[in-house]
């Protein structure tokens, strides 16, 4: 049984590098996307299963539970990656930016994790082997955000939802953590953002996908590791 590697928020950046990195290696995945780009439509011709989710309202994460539960009927792992790096600055609507950073971060993770463990539980069961439950978090949950607030306590529940699952899920499916600082930069970072941000960390560099690649290859290929974040943050908090 090949089972299927999911990752959520595939259609772009992080995510999509992940996606054609598993592919790469014959892994079988599924992924969500919310924008057709047009990188969905190639990961589809490679024989991704692409998923369109919204996960901004209760029924969007619903909607999507039901329709991943059609495709499937196992899981080797889920990477939740999706996210929004929404701040109090763009959205003086802070009732509805905490919502929303909590629903895209936390809630969503949540419900997936609850209602599809026994897709994962299928292929434990299969293989003998334990699946695996990763979340990207940040950096920040360690310090907080002044500019990003509700982002990064979003991005702490996600982080404590990991000690949970991981007590409730072992020995079965492992529950880990990603914690990345800078990893990429956006197209819109103009170049004095860029400078100050390269500035905080020991290693000074944008390291790129793969760094995010390779933690959770490690995190895959570990029959041990659970409960933890694995910190990919260039030495930043010693800055
Ligand atoms: N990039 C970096 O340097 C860092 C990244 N991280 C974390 O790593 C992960 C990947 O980062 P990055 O690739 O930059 O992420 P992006 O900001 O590119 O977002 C990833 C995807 O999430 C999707 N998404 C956002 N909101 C929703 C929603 N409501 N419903 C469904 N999908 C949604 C977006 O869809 P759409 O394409 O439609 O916009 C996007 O494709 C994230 O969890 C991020 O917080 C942490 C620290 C640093
Ligand atoms: N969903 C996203 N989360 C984060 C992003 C991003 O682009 N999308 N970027 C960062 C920054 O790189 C930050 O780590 C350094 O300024 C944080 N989270």
């Amino acid at each position: 049984m090949t089972s299927p590697i999911l990752i959520t928020g595939a259609g772009q950046r992080i995510g999509l590098a992940l996606a054609k990195h598993f592919l790469s290696q014959d892994q079988a995945i599924i992924i969500t996307y919310r924008t057709r780009h047009r990188a969905v439509d190639l990961l589809e011709q490679q024989g991704a299963v692409c998923i369109y989710a919204d996960f901004s309202t209760d029924a969007g994460i619903s909607t999507f539970i039901d329709a991943l539960k059609q495709h499937t009927d196992s899981l080797r792992a889920i990477v939740h990656n999706a996210s929004s790096w929404d701040c109090e600055a763009n959205n003086p609507d802070f009732e509805a930016l905490f919502d929303n950073m909590m629903r895209i971060h936390a809630k969503t993770p949540y419900l997936i994790n609850n209602k599809c463990a026994d897709l994962l539980l299928a292929y434990q069961l299969a293989s003998k082997a334990p699946a695996d439950i990763i979340h990207l978090t940040d950096y920040v949950v360690e310090t907080g955000s002044p500019k990003h607030i509700a982002y990064a306590a979003s991005k702490a529940a996600l982080d404590n939802l990991t000690k949970s699952f991981s007590a409730k899920y072992a020995p079965n499916i492992k529950v880990n953590s990603v914690a990345p600082s800078l990893i990429i930069f956006n197209e819109h970072d103009d170049e004095a953002y860029r400078a100050k941000t390269l500035k905080k960390s020991l290693m000074g560099i944008e390291p790129g996908c793969q760094e995010i690649i390779n933690s959770i290859d490690l995190l895959l290929q570990s029959h041990y590791i659970t409960g933890r974040a694995l910190p990919v943050d260039g030495g930043r908090h010693l800055k």
